[in-house]
């Protein structure tokens, strides 16, 4: 599916990753790991086409991503740091737009799924921030994407939301997909399948 050759990544004139090779697979769930600063955001980003690395590739089915940036937006769906989402919309005028594809009905069954009905109509300026965090990854239950990029997604999500998120990725890779994620917790046993790249900082 995906396959990181060479990567590089310099910041402020410091090297955070040098040549960093890995592929993920349709079933693989991929948590990369390192300590604040070593550049996990900055490598989800370059996966998702966000920013460019000074050197190496990022392939999808055995294409550069640049040249491919439609399919790869399709192909891909990246949650970032932040939830992302419009503080002046509600959750379901958020979703509507995210995926205008979707009938309310998926919708509500994606707010159901987050524990977010009853909230559907409130500003998501006025909810938690777990629940900020909710409305962003409903959208995992409305995407057709193949590979997720989720940076940080169990941020502010309390235990149960953790169990059924992992559920989801299971599920998710079982079902052919696959999943990068970052996190600073540690993840249930239920995950034990997860797969490790450790960023070790500035070299
Ligand atoms: N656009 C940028 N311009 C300059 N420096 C940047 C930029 N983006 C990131 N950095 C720097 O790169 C380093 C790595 O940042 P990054 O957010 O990738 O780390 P991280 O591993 O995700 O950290 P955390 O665990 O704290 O979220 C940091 O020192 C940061 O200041």
């Amino acid at each position: 599916m995906l396959e990181v050759i060479n990567l590089s990544c310099v910041r402020d004139e410091r090297a955070l990753f040098h040549e960093l090779t890995f592929s993920v697979a349709a079933g693989d769930i991929v948590q990369i790991e390192g300590p604040n600063g070593a550049g996990k955001t900055s490598l989800l980003r370059l996966l998702a086409g966000l920013s460019r690395a000074e050197q190496g590739d990022v392939m999808w089915q055995l294409q550069p991503i640049r040249q491919q940036r439609e399919i790869w937006h399709q192909a891909m769906l990246y949650l970032g740091h932040h939830p992302g989402v419009k503080a002046v919309l509600s959750p379901l005028e958020n979703l509507r737009f995210y995926h205008r594809d979707c009938d309310d009905e998926l919708i509500f069954d994606a707010l159901e799924s987050v524990e977010l009905l009853g909230y559907e109509e409130v500003p998501v300026a006025q909810l938690s921030a777990g629940q900020q965090r909710r409305v962003a990854l409903a959208r995992l239950w409305l995407s057709h994407a193949s590979l997720w990029i989720l940076d940080e997604p169990l941020t502010a999500i309390d235990k149960a939301g953790v169990e059924k998120l992992m559920a989801k990725f299971a599920q998710h890779a079982d079902n052919g997909g696959a999943v990068i994620l970052t996190t600073h917790q540690d993840l249930p046993d239920s995950l034990a399948r997860v797969r490790k790249i450790r960023l070790s900082g500035a070299e």
